[in-house]
């Protein structure tokens, strides 16, 4: 069932590629699989997120994407991990049960599912989803300022695997960093521990993460490998200095100044690797011509 590498270090939330008419654009997939791995050291993917603007596709749409980040990314990506929460439990249900059917015949098995929550109702809902998969490794994905379920999930993961026995961690994108360090602190050799704010990263891994999942490891993936080099070798200055990077200012410049977020990253992005992201599917606006002049400015300057 699950794959055999832990997972660890970093996962790019992937963004998903759209033609200027706004159809998903899958043909670049193997090129953005390319320049992941080659260009940021980057191994793990998470598809069809947050940046991925997973609840702007279709259910379709998100088979298809799957399947080639699957495809293109086998014998390179070490895990790929598939986001499939959606705004109706049955959507839910049929992506996880897609991947058992048209995808086992091409020999496609995702690595793991990871789900976002709908209700109070959890643990019924997550245990209602992983039963569609039994031998996939399921992730909660935790992110309160998008879902505004606000639970501690240290008291989450308490006795979590007699209800759903393929339970295997938690993508925690969230500031708490009193839960996450709880959870870290009783179930680090249990599960795998990610943590989803990028910005914060360092403070993460003082407090035991195993890996991080998110947008800016997209473009930014070389410079956060170096601090997380830095960091295993006790080099705490470095690791300092990688976190305030002025690529990681850029980061927080453009969110300050000039209003970050998926339409952004796909600007950034398509800058940083060449490959075409396309505009954001509505009811994303486009970035800004002033964005996209400032940002690129900013990036050559670093
Ligand atoms: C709210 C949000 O989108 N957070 C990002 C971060 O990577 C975020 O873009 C980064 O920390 C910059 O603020 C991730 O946690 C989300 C993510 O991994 C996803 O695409 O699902």
């Amino acid at each position: 069932m699950a794959s055999p590498k832990k997972l660890q270090g970093l996962v790019a939330a992937t963004i998903t590629p759209m033609t200027s008419d706004g159809k998903i654009n899958c043909s670049v997939i193997e090129q953005y699989v390319d320049y992941l791995v080659i260009n940021q050291g980057v191994k793990n993917v998470f598809v069809n997120g947050t940046t991925g603007e997973g609840l702007s596709l279709s259910t379709e749409e998100r088979k298809q994407l799957a399947e080639a980040w699957v495809t293109k990314g086998k014998d390179k990506l070490d895990h790929v991990i598939i986001h499939v929460g959606a705004l109706s439990l049955p959507e839910t249900k049929e992506l996880v049960r897609e991947r058992i059917f048209p995808f086992l015949c091409l020999s496609i098995k995702y690595d793991c599912l990871l789900s976002l929550p709908l209700s109070d109702a959890l643990v019924a809902f997550l245990q209602e989803v992983a039963s569609e998969a039994p031998d996939t490794p399921f992730y909660y994905y935790h992110i309160p300022p998008l879902t505004g379920v606000k639970i501690r999930v240290e008291e989450l993961l308490d006795g979590i695997t007699e209800q759903i026995p393929t339970f295997q961690g938690v993508k925690f994108s969230d500031t708490d960093l009193l839960d996450f360090a709880q959870c870290v602190n009783k179930y680090q050799e249990k599960f795998v521990l990610l943590y989803g704010v990028d910005e914060q990263l360092l403070s993460a891994l003082v407090v035991g993460a195993s890996g991080a999942v998110g947008s800016t490891y997209n473009y930014l993936g070389k410079q956060y490998n170096v601090m997380l080099e830095a960091f295993a070798k006790q080099d705490l200055e470095l690791a300092q200095q990688c976190q305030v990077h002025p690529l990681h200012l850029l980061i927080i410049f453009s969110f300050v100044c000039l209003g970050f977020g998926v339409a952004q990253i796909k600007e950034v992005m398509t800058f940083a690797s060449g490959i075409v992201m396309g505009p954001p599917r509505l009811p994303l606006l486009r970035a800004s011509q002033d964005f996209i002049e400032k940002a690129n400015a900013k990036l050559k300057s670093v």
